[in-house]
């Protein structure tokens, strides 16, 4: 059966939209849609990636060095380049493109004090990328020779459109400019001193071109580099500029992957861009579509919309339960060495590590999270386990901001959309004191006031400044003085008097017959740390018959009690 809102198939012009059920008619909207066509990827009626998992991390390539570097606004000096490979080193990259050293001076020093001041861990291999031109592969090599191990990564445009307006030049003549380059780069490779040195090859623009001359290119390539064993080819396949769905990706990955030859000799990479803001998915169905390694960039940064990001690809494989093979445990300082490097702010809500992701303004979320977080600490409580050790599940918290880093503080913070739950987490957390849930009610809504009359965020100082004023804060109608010998001065109406203070019933008692009609329907008693350590009271009464809450703190738990009993009553004169 067909889906009732779909609105074009393959083969047939696009039709206005009519959904039947809930009567709305949407019309045409006169954008000139008719200029752009969707690119008809290979035809693959028995994918097998719909129904595969991620199991596992792909190889990574870090390409913030040379991608991302070639999209700023101003590109990396020397010292900002070594600041972002030492991050890079530090996270647990392998495989790092540090620049297109024949491109510019200052990628070409960077490779050669990389390489000559020893600085490329004995585990990592360094990446450098160059266009088909025999000078510019010369120059690459220089700028290599003698690393211990390193990738020469040579691109060139494959897709129609690039033949035509970049090259002037026919299917023949492109195979014929990327096969001398591959001679070449075959040649130099083998003087190579130094180490390992291994080749890469990218179909630039491939989402954008024939399969079968994507494919034939390939193979022309590797008929000229011959990957056998201890001698593999990377075959590159990127999105230069995302132009198909991420599951129209896979199929052209997954086409790829069965129709190369020798592929058992390749390590079949992608480079996915964002252009459709679907890098992510894309680089996703593409691993289970076949492919073993991704390029990208730390927080998307790259040509216009930018590389696949690589923090929330490795985050989301975490998220699952797969050990990502990177190190994001400090996502801050990662996304702040990455901001000076790039002069790029990372969004507020990035996945996993803007400054907003782990918050929750609105009540119901808060609510939740709070029930979530108590909830898993019973959990390990009962299991003897450690909270970090215990499986996550805190509902509107995919992952636990401790596992990246961040602390509990920012979880929680208060709006006027904020209801009582967060108003209490927050007394909580900070202050230690847990307010019964119909106390909760009451406060929240004194908070929910003043930040409707304030239109702003209320931070916990104010909450902290709220609950004091309200509860913790003498009027006029009732004060206490010292308690001695059992009995409590008590100021009422003006008038000097000694109560009983054994408990609040007992002083509740003593205030009826000072003729204040006052009841205590319960009591709620809790420690609260400080110096010195004291006895919180949260008294619930009835004051001519109307509920009212008083509060006390004090080191003395009965004059605490006492007092939150007075606080209501002075409460209900206000
Ligand atoms: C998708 C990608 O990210 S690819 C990487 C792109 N990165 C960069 O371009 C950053 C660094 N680039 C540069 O500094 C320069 O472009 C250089 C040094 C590489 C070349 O500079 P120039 O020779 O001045 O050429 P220009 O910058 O105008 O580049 C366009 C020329 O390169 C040719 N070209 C583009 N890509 C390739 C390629 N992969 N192989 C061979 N030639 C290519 C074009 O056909 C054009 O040649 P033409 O002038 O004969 O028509
Ligand atoms: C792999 C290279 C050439 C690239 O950056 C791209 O095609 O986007
Ligand atoms: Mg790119």
């Amino acid at each position: 059966m067909g889906n009732r809102y779909m609105t074009t198939n393959t083969s047939g012009p696009t039709v206005p939209a009519v959904p039947a059920l809930t009567g709305t008619v949407q019309r045409p909207s006169g954008m000139r849609a008719h200029r752009y066509r969707p690119f008809e990827g290979p035809d693959l009626p028995n994918r097998t990636w719909p129904s595969r998992r991620l199991r596992h991390a792909p190889l990574w390539c870090s390409v913030d060095l040379r991608d991302g570097n070639q999209a700023l606004v101003e590109p990396m000096d020397l010292p900002r380049k070594h600041l972002l490979f030492q991050q890079l080193l530090r996270m647990g990259f392998k495989e790092i493109e540090v620049g297109f050293p024949s491109a510019s001076q200052t990628d070409f020093d960077f490779v050669r004090e990389l390489i000559d001041r020893d600085l490329i861990p004995h585990d990592v291999t360094i990446q450098v990328i160059t266009q088909a031109r025999a000078e510019l592969i010369e120059r690459t090599f220089e700028a290599v020779s003698g690393a211990p191990r390193a990738i020469v990564h040579l691109y060139n445009s494959v897709s129609p459109l690039q033949r035509q307006v970049v090259f002037d030049a026919g299917r023949e003549r492109i195979r014929e400019l990327t096969v001398d380059a591959v001679r070449l780069i075959t040649k130099l490779a083998a003087e190579h001193v130094g180490g390992v040195l291994m080749f890469e090859y990218s179909p630039e623009s491939f989402t954008a071109t024939e399969p079968d001359y994507a494919l034939e290119i390939c193979e022309a390539v590797m008929d000229v580099w011959q990957p056998a064993e201890g001698r593999p080819i990377i075959i590159n396949l990127p999105a230069t500029v995302e132009c198909t769905p991420a599951n129209e990706f896979a199929d052209q990955v997954e086409w790829m992957h069965r129709h190369l030859s020798r592929r058992e000799h390749i390590v079949l990479s992608v480079h996915p861009h964002n252009d459709r803001g679907t890098g992510v998915a894309a680089a996703e169905l593409a691993l289970l579509a076949g492919a073993d390694r991704v390029e990208g960039c730390l927080f998307g940064n790259g040509e216009r919309t930018g590389n696949v990001d690589l923090v929330t690809l490795g985050m989301n494989l975490f998220s699952q339960g797969v050990d990502p093979m990177i190190d994001f445990s400090d996502i801050d300082e990662v996304r702040r060495v990455a901001e000076e490097c790039t002069q790029l702010p990372v969004h507020p809500r990035h996945p996993y590590a803007g400054e907003l992701v782990y918050t929750a303004f609105s009540g119901s979320h808060q609510d939740a999270i709070k029930k979530g977080l108590d909830a898993m600490e019973r959990a390990a409580g009962l299991a003897g386990t450690d909270l970090a050790d215990t499986p996550w599940g805190v509902p509107y918290l995919p992952i636990d901001p401790k596992d990246v880093g961040r602390s509990y503080e920012a979880i929680i913070r208060v709006n006027s959309q904020s209801g009582k739950s967060g108003v209490a987490y927050l007394l909580k957390t900070e202050h230690g004191i847990d307010l019964p849930r119909r106390l909760q009610f009451e406060f929240s809504k004194v908070v929910q006031r003043h930040s409707e009359s304030s239109a702003t965020e209320v931070g916990s100082a104010t909450v902290w400044e709220l609950f004091r004023a309200e509860y913790l804060s003498p009027g006029d109608r009732l004060r206490l003085g010292d308690a001695q010998d059992g009995r409590v001065a008590v100021r009422l109406d003006g008038q000097e008097h000694r109560l009983a203070a054994g408990d609040g019933d007992a002083f509740a008692a003593g205030l009826r017959e000072l003729g204040v009609d006052v009841q205590v329907l319960a009591l709620s008693v809790q420690p609260v740390d400080g110096e010195p350590s004291s006895v919180a009271v949260c008294a619930e009464c009835t004051v001519d018959g109307v509920p009212t809450w008083g509060v006390a703190i004090h080191p003395d738990g009965a004059y605490a009690a006492v007092s939150a009993v007075a606080g209501a009553v002075d409460r209900a004169a206000r």
